[in-house]
């Protein structure tokens, strides 16, 4: 199984009638991102991250979670208990990690990670160790923090790229009910089949 790689903007209305409202290859990978955060429990921040090789095929989704065999319904999702331990940060692997882990290639040279929120300084030690060769996130929001700083300097350093994505969608909706509009909303389109008994 292998598509195309096509060119990812849209294209001019054309003769060949195809739908003009697909999504590009950036809020595709991006959404996946989203999607794959959707499955976090941490109550506060739910991060997802995709990787894709040189070839746009997916090698790997993670999101941020507790450790394998660690209940996710027994360590603790809070962030402002007094004792360390009783919060959640010494425990959850965050989502790039688990999606570097999670790879279904042999290594992730050269590939190009989409996050929603910029890599922590401990994620950019491993995007850089893995080989992970750009960065595309969206929020930006812990810029000022020193770990956010560490970050892109070893980033830079590394000569790993990164990139603020500005989707066109601002929204991408997925509705389960889409898959047979067709047929409920536009019965002339596809007629009922005659003589079935
Ligand atoms: O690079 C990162 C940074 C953070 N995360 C995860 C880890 C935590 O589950 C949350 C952050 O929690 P806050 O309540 O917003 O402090 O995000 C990650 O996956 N990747
Ligand atoms: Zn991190």
């Amino acid at each position: 199984m292998s598509e195309k790689v096509t060119e990812d903007k849209p294209k001019q209305s054309n003769s060949s009638c195809k739908n003009q409202n697909f999504i590009d290859w950036d809020e595709y990978f991006m959404a996946i991102a989203f999607l794959a955060a959707k499955r976090s429990k941490d109550p506060c921040t739910q991060v997802g991250a995709c990787i894709i090789n040189e070839d746009k095929k997916i090698v790997g989704v993670g999101y941020n979670g507790m450790p394998i065999g660690c209940n996710d319904d027994e360590f603790p999702w809070s962030k402002n208990q007094e004792s360390e331990l009783d919060n959640k940060y010494l425990y959850v692997c965050h989502a790039e990690l688990n999606a570097i882990l999670n790879k279904n290639s042999s290594d992730l040279k050269n590939c190009k990670l989409y996050v929603g929120l910029f890599p922590c300084n401990e994620c950019a030690k491993c995007i850089i160790q893995s080989g992970i060769k750009e960065v595309v996130y969206l929020s930006d929001k812990h810029a000022h923090k020193n770990g956010t700083i560490a970050s892109k300097r070893m980033l830079s350093a590394a000569n790993v790229k990164y990139s603020q994505l500005n989707p066109k969608n601002k929204k991408i909706v997925i509705d389960f009910n889409e898959i047979d509009w067709d047929s409920m909303y536009q019965p002339a389109l596809s007629p009922a089949p005659k003589n079935v008994s």
